[in-house]
C-alpha cells in the first residue's frame, strides 16, 4: 500500500494492495490505522455512492463552506473517471491551481480530497459507480459550486459532450464564488 502524492500539497493518492487469486480478489478500501499512517487521519461520518449512466457525465465542481466543509476520499467501484481538485483557498499560493488524476476500478487508486478545495469528476465510460467517504454531514445550505468550465480554471475534461445536472450548469465561476476558508 502507497501513497502517491500530487502538485498540490495535502492533494494525495491511496493506492491499497490487492490480493488477486483465481476466485478474483481481495484489497482493503479502508483501515484506520493504515490508512492514518499515509495521511488520512480523518474521522468520516458519512459513506456516499454515486452512479452515472453515461460516459462524459461531469459532477462538480463541489464544496461545502464552513462550518460545514469536508474532506472526501473518493474511490470508483466500477468504471472508471477523470478525478479532478481545485484549491479554492483564496490566501493559498496555489490558489486557483487542479489537479486531475484517473481513478477506476481497475487501478483501485483513491482520492485524497482536503477540506478548502473543491472537487469534481468526469466518467471515462458507462455504468460507473463512485463512493466517497466524507468527515462532515451534507448540508444543503452550504453546498456550493463552480463552473467545471470556467476558462480560468481550462480544465481539459474528456468529453465533447458533458452531461450535466441543472445546479452543475448554472454554478458561477471561480472569481465570483462565495467561498469562506
Ligand atoms: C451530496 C449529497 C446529495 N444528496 C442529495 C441532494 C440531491 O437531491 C441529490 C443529488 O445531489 P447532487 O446533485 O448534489 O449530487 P452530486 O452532483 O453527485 O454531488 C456530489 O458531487 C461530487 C463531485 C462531490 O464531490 C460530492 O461532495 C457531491 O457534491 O442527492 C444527499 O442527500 N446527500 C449528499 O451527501
Amino acid at each position: 500500500m502507497r501513497r502517491i502524492d500530487t502538485e498540490l500539497e495535502g492533494v494525495f493518492m491511496i493506492e491499497p494492495d490487492v490480493f488477486e487469486d483465481a476466485r478474483g480478489f481481495f484489497t482493503e478500501t479502508y483501515n484506520r490505522e493504515k490508512f492514518a499512517m499515509l495521511g488520512v487521519d480523518t474521522e468520516f461520518v458519512q459513506d456516499n455512492h454515486s452512479y452515472s449512466a453515461a460516459a462524459g457525465t461531469i459532477r462538480g465542481l463541489h464544496y461545502q463552506l464552513e462550518p460545514a466543509a469536508q474532506t472526501k476520499l473518493v474511490r470508483v467501484v466500477h468504471g472508471a473517471i477523470y478525478d479532478v481538485v481545485v484549491d479554492i483557498r483564496r490566501q493559498s499560493p496555489t490558489f486557483g491551481r487542479w489537479v486531475g488524476v484517473i481513478l477506476s476500478a481497475d487501478n483501485h487508486r483513491q482520492l485524497y480530497v482536503p477540506k478548502g478545495f473543491a472537487h469534481g469528476f468526469c466518467t471515462l465510460v458507462p455504468h460507473t459507480h463512485v463512493m466517497y467517504k466524507v468527515d462532515a454531514h451534507y448540508s444543503p445550505e452550504h453546498d456550493r459550486g463552480i463552473r467545471w468550465d470556467d476558462p480560468e480554471l481550462g480544465i481539459p475534461w474528456p468529453t465533447t459532450k458533458a452531461v450535466l445536472s441543472q445546479k452543475d450548469a448554472q454554478h458561477p465561476l471561480l472569481r465570483d464564488a462565495e467561498i469562506n476558508f
